[in-house]
């Protein structure tokens, strides 16, 4: 039987939830999953599966204040190519800033203003065709932001946008520093699924990330050779304490044993860091169409231990790490030669 919101996409109940599976994860999290199940968007464009959107006159993106009266979006962002997604408004806007010089645009960039200043929620940046945007901490505040940004690029009517999370994670067997890019995102339980209460039901969405983007991204880390950067699973998780197997929030359940125990369990299954957004950006962004990656760098390795102690500065330095692989593919994507003198996003 085809579900209503997502037409062609079998339902069928979900055993632990008695819920509805909108899009059934194609593969065990150790096989990772493939593109195969994921919309081929018309001509590029940025897929809406809502038909009510049709209907409405205006579309306020309240928490980007941003609207398709207020504001002429096509103009504004038609030309985009890429979009860069992180937690922090800092990053974000130093992330934009690094961009500007290397993409070799006039100016330092240091003027570049918030497009979303009339709203405290989330900032956004522009520098030539990228967009940068934070998203603030776990998966309800991303999928506020990756609602309105979508359909953002949808009245801007952008094309061939390809949309990266550069973000920072707790790594699992990994040296700290090191880059993971994401070739699945799994919840907790190690399985490449989504899931979403709506309307009390539990849908269930598939996670697949781009296979071919991820392997370009890797193959730009040969540029930026510094650091370590692999593929791995992601696995994403809805707290940063209890729910990635920490024992020291201000409440703990298990014992360490049983800690490491299960973060062992995630290693084995394939999973090389932890971070709390990647399976909502998965999800939405493959249901739109939308190319996506996630790149994160891990701050410490989990298996020995739960609080991030390495000083500022280092840590400054790590959270740089995938805005210089990032800015390595799309200066590669545009065809430009890296800029003649060693270039560093700002510290934030
Ligand atoms: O993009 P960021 O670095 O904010 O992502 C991770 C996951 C959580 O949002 C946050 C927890 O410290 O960092
Ligand atoms: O351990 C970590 C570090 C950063 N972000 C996370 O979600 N977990």
């Amino acid at each position: 039987m085809p579900c209503p919101s997502h037409h062609n996409v079998p339902v069928t109940p979900c055993r632990a939830h008695h819920s509805t599976l909108c899009t059934t994860p194609s593969t065990s999290p150790a096989a990772g999953g493939g593109t195969s199940s994921r919309p081929a968007s018309l001509g590029g464009l940025v897929l809406i599966k809502n038909p009510h959107l049709d209907t409405m006159e205006e579309d306020i993106l309240y928490h980007l204040d941003l609207g398709t009266r207020t504001h002429n979006l096509p103009a504004m962002f038609g030309d985009i190519k890429f979009v860069c997604v992180g937690g922090s408004p800092n990053r974000m806007k130093a992330f934009a800033q690094f961009m500007h010089k290397e993409l070799g645009l006039e100016g330092s960039g240091e003027d570049l203003a918030d497009i979303c200043a009339g709203t405290d929620r989330y900032a956004m940046y522009r520098t030539g065709p990228v967009l940068s945007i934070s998203h603030g901490m776990g998966i309800p505040s991303i999928s506020i932001m990756l609602h309105e940004l979508i359909k953002l690029l949808h009245h801007a009517k952008c094309r061939d946008v390809t949309i990266i999370r550069i973000g920072t994670s707790g790594g699992l067997g990994i040296e700290a520093g090191s880059v993971v890019i994401t070739d699945t995102a799994v919840d907790a339980s190690f399985q490449p699924r989504f899931e979403q209460v709506v309307l009390g039901d539990v849908v269930v969405r598939s996670t697949d990330l781009d296979r071919d983007l991820a392997e370009e991204l890797l193959a730009c880390s040969k540029e930026v050779p510094d650091f370590p950067t692999l593929i791995g699973h992601t696995m994403c998780t809805y707290d940063f304490y209890e729910g990635q197997g920490r024992l020291d929030g201000a409440l703990c359940s298990f014992s360490s044993e049983k800690k490491l125990e299960y973060l062992k369990r995630a290693h084995e299954a394939g999973v090389r860091n932890i971070e709390m957004e990647s399976t909502a950006f998965a999800a939405m962004c493959g249901l739109c169409g939308l190319k996506a990656a996630v790149v994160c760098v891990a701050l410490l390795d989990r298996l020995e231990g739960d609080q991030i102690r390495a000083p500022r500065e280092v840590l400054r330095e790590y959270q740089q790490r995938p805005q210089r692989l990032i800015a390595a593919f799309i200066r590669r994507r545009l065809g430009l030669h890296p800029p003649a003198g060693p270039a560093l996003p700002s510290s934030n």
